[in-house]
């Protein structure tokens, strides 16, 4: 794992940015692992800025989203489709047949199947990460194990509590208590791995997942394994590292 600590959010966003456009640029129609949650936000922002001030195009690439909410539909507001839509699809050049998100109805079973299907044919050549405040990624939480792929997930009610923090308008009772998710084995697949840490609320989980033993009772610390993996922490969320 490489460990590259920034000064904040606005630095780290700059820094993934940075990394994502040079994947893009060296392979125009790369795969693209993509995450939702809060952290990525400015990312995406950076990444449409540059597509209008640069140019840089998205009509070969596919992406490949990590998770969706169970029961909701890719039209609901609080949807992770409808989240990629609103803010990084949209004002992108990208085919949206080639854009991927997991289906949060319809045949749960049948649906994970495909996903990994397309997930074998397509192999992802950078996936980006968030960490829940549990060291979850993707919606893998803790004692998922590490040859798991797409399945359906019961989120933690710490999960239920962060998500319910950030978005769902603070209405905990809003928030789903289950999703789909890429399993930490689908993760494990990506050429390269890029995870993004900010704020102190991340520190206990970026400890675990750098220093402590490997273990699925924290998912990321799997990536300790990656070949290719690269973690982006601001210093808040670094503040318990002890290298
Ligand atoms: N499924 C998502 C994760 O992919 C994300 O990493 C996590 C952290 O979210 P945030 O970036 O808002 O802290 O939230 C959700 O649980």
């Amino acid at each position: 794992m490489k460990v590259i600590i920034v000064k904040d959010y606005e630095e780290a966003s700059h820094k993934a940015c940075e990394i994502m456009l040079d994947v893009i640029k060296n392979n125009p129609s790369a795969n693209l692992g993509l995450a939702t949650g809060s952290t990525p936000i400015r990312l995406y922002e950076l990444m449409r800025e540059d597509h209008k001030t640069n140019g840089t195009s998205y009509k070969q690439i596919k992406s490949f989203n990590l998770d969706e909410y169970f029961g909701l539909d890719q039209s609901h507001p609080q949807s992770y489709h409808y989240f990629m839509c609103q803010n990084l699809f949209n004002e992108l050049d990208i085919d949206m047949n080639n854009v991927h998100v997991p289906k949060g109805n319809g045949d749960i079973d049948e649906e994970c199947k495909a996903y990994n299907q397309l997930l074998e044919e397509n192999p992802i050549d950078i996936q980006l990460l968030g960490i829940g405040s549990n060291g979850h990624i993707g919606f893998n939480e803790p004692g998922t194990a590490f040859d798991s792929v797409t399945h359906k997930v019961d989120l933690k009610q710490s999960t239920i509590e962060d998500n319910a923090r950030l978005f769902f308008n603070g209405k905990i009772e809003d928030v789903p208590t289950q999703a789909v998710s890429m399993g930490i084995a689908n993760i494990m697949n990506a050429k390269k791995v890029l995870l993004i840490a900010s704020g102190e609320g991340k520190a206990k989980a970026i400890q675990a997942t750098v220093e402590g033993p490997k273990t699925t009772e924290v998912p990321a610390s799997a990536l300790q394994d990656h070949p290719d993996c690269i973690l982006i922490v601001d210093e808040a969320a670094a503040t318990l590292l002890k290298k």
